[in-house]
């Protein structure tokens, strides 16, 4: 398939879609920016800027994520075809997990194409919500959170749809607790026998098999998650690779090197290429019983060992928790 759509196709499949149930049973009016008060900058990504804005119609605050394209360009990248269409297809589903698109329209001036996609507005990324708290977070809030996460994750692996760029910058999080999977730039529906090879997930948070360019499924999702439960109680990254090749020595100088069988055949790179690396214990002060052994399950080295999201929500650390107090900030 090619890589990009022409100007023309792009205009056909997302001007003025409205994502929400009208009541009346009529499609709204059209909206456009003069509909919106533009208020302050929210996050700034690899292709839109997000804007907290307020629809002059209803009153209410939203995130206004802008993406430009340049007519240069040759049309529209296939990211922003793959965001608006999974967001579409989850906001008609909807979950209280995954980010609401209630529109999409656009704008052209002076040869350059402006997609705008009106989502609903969170408080902070988990990235931004991490470095803000004093000190570590409480368990129970850390299992709020990542329960949240699962159950998106759980919702998007059951559609088809891996996100592949599971990350704390596209982990929202509101003062209520509530949290919210954004950012589906990357994501792509599979089947289960499908194989990808592009590159794809922010490096630190980037699994084995993704490195070696392997075969890959939604269990480079779970990876992600592995990594980002440890990043939520130690505050650190788990593994903070400078390079691709500097990536994968830091997870083998933690996790020890995998067995033979463990090893993908189709790897780009030979096991004897590594050391036999003694396996660490991912245990820390902030990390360890229910919460370590979850970890554990998210890190294993061959995927098709690795806890899926389905058996994730079943995990003891995932045991329901009661009523969560809203966070101040
Ligand atoms: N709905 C929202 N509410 C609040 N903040 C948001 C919202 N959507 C995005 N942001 C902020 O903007 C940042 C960039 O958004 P997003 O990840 O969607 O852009 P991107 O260009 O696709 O990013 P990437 O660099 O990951 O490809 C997020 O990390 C977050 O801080
Ligand atoms: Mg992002």
């Amino acid at each position: 398939m090619s890589e990009n759509k022409s100007h023309d196709n792009i205009e056909n499949m997302m001007n003025n879609l409205h994502c929400g149930r009208n009541p009346q049973n009529r499609p709204p009016p059209p909206l456009s920016m003069k509909d919106f008060l533009m208020k302050q900058a929210l996050g700034k990504g690899a292709y839109g800027n997000v804007y907290r804005v307020q629809n002059i119609r209803d009153g209410k605050d939203y995130a206004l994520k802008q993406i430009s394209i340049h007519a240069g360009q040759n049309g529209v990248p296939q990211s922003v075809l793959r965001e608006i269409s999974t967001m579409k297809q989850l906001s008609r589903k909807g979950h209280p997990n995954i980010l609401n698109l209630h529109s999409v329209f656009h704008q052209t001036s002076q040869g350059i194409l402006t997609v705008n996609m009106i989502l609903e507005r969170c408080d902070w990324d988990l990235h931004t919500f991490l470095k803000g708290i004093p000190s570590g977070l409480p368990d129970k809030q850390c299992r709020h959170l990542t329960i949240q996460i699962v159950r998106a994750l759980d919702f998007l692996h059951s559609h088809g749809i891996i996100h592949r760029d599971l990350k704390p910058q596209n982990i929202l999080v509101n003062r209520d607790q509530t949290v919210k999977l954004a950012d589906f730039g990357l994501s792509k529906e599979y089947s289960n026998t499908t194989a990808f090879t592009t590159l794809v997930v922010t490096l630190w948070y980037r699994s084995p098999e993704v490195i070696l360019q392997s075969f890959y499924n939604s269990a480079i999702d779970m990876w992600a998650l592995g990594c980002i439960v440890s990043e939520i109680y130690n505050r650190d990254p788990l593994f903070p690779g400078q390079d691709e090749a500097q990536q994968l020595t830091c997870i083998l100088r933690k996790l020890g090197l995998p067995s033979i069988k463990d090893w993908p055949r189709e790897s780009v790179i030979v096991r004897s290429s590594f050391p036999e690396f003694t396996p660490q214990s991912l245990q820390t002060r902030c990390l360890a019983g229910d919460a370590l052994n979850f970890v554990e399950q998210c890190l294993r080295f061959d995927p098709k060992r690795r806890i899926s999201a389905r058996v994730a929500l079943t995990h003891p650390y995932l045991k329901p928790l009661g009523v969560m107090q809203p966070v101040n900030g």
